[in-house]
């Protein structure tokens, strides 16, 4: 698997890029928004279509060949930019800002809008389950027992409105290359969506974690 990149840059360098694209991101976050509610003429609508069209030849004037992937420096500082959850790149993402205690227990609280409506007002299972997925496997990764998604089980046990939501996830328990994690989501009124999933350390890093064979040590993650 491709897609983890070591670079150079120093933190002066990732903060000049937080600072720029950061914002830039929010920008295109907010034209999902209005593009989804706005009520403007259809000579407005085809006007903006037009400015919108220039603008992507404008981006695309140089551009990466693949997907953005996660990239780290020397000291270990990740950065998943392109993460459909938590990519400061990704206008797609919510984004959410994960706060992570090495106990392995996940927080943090969001806002979902218009763009992530499933029934009417309220939030798409599938974006329920996509944020869930994530958590679990941050917690599993901010324990030191990272992974990727082999099973995940989602409880929906009362709609969750659009809006301001809150959501934690925590390790359950290990045994070698396996994390068991659950967690949930909440909104004001209490738990809404709950989850259990279990993460798998693959066999590509377990190679690179292990070269011993010994999946009892504690394998590396990447600290943010
Ligand atoms: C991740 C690597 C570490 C990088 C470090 C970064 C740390 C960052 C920390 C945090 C932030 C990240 C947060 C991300 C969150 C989002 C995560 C996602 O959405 S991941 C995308 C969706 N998931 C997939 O696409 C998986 C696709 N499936 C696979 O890749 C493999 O099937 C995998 C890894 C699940 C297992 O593959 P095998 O080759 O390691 O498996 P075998 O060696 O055959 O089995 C090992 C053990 O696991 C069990 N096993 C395998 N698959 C299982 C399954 N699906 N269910 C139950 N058990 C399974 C087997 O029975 C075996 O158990 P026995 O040793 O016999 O006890």
């Amino acid at each position: 698997m491709g897609g983890f990149q070591q670079d150079e840059m120093t933190p002066e360098q990732i903060e000049h890029e937080v600072g720029l694209y950061g914002p830039f991101t929010e920008v295109v976050r907010e034209l999902v928004d209005a593009t989804i509610r706005t009520e403007v003429d259809d000579d407005e609508i085809r006007a903006v279509q037009a400015e919108l069209e220039d603008i992507v030849a404008r981006l695309r004037r140089s551009q990466l060949d693949g997907p953005y992937g996660v990239r780290f420096n020397a000291t270990g500082h990740g950065r998943p930019w392109g993460n459909s959850v938590v990519g400061l790149r990704n206008a797609i993402a919510p984004p959410l800002a994960i706060e992570r205690e090495s106990t392995g227990r996940v927080r943090c609280e969001f806002h979902l809008g218009a763009a992530y409506e499933g029934p009417p007002s309220l939030v798409h299972g599938g974006v329920s389950a996509l944020i869930l997925d994530q958590m679990l496997g941050e917690a599993a990764g901010a324990g030191g027992r990272p992974g990727m998604t082999a099973t995940l089980t989602l409880h929906y046990r009362r709609a969750t409105p659009l809006g301001d939501l809150r959501a934690e996830a925590w390790i359950e328990r290990t045994e070698g290359i396996k994390t068991w994690a659950h967690g949930r989501i909440e909104d004001a009124e209490g738990v809404t969506v709950e989850a259990e999933g279990l993460f798998i350390l693959p066999r590509w890093a377990r190679e690179l974690a292990f070269p011993t064979g010994d999946a009892a040590e504690t394998p590396p993650s990447y600290a943010e």
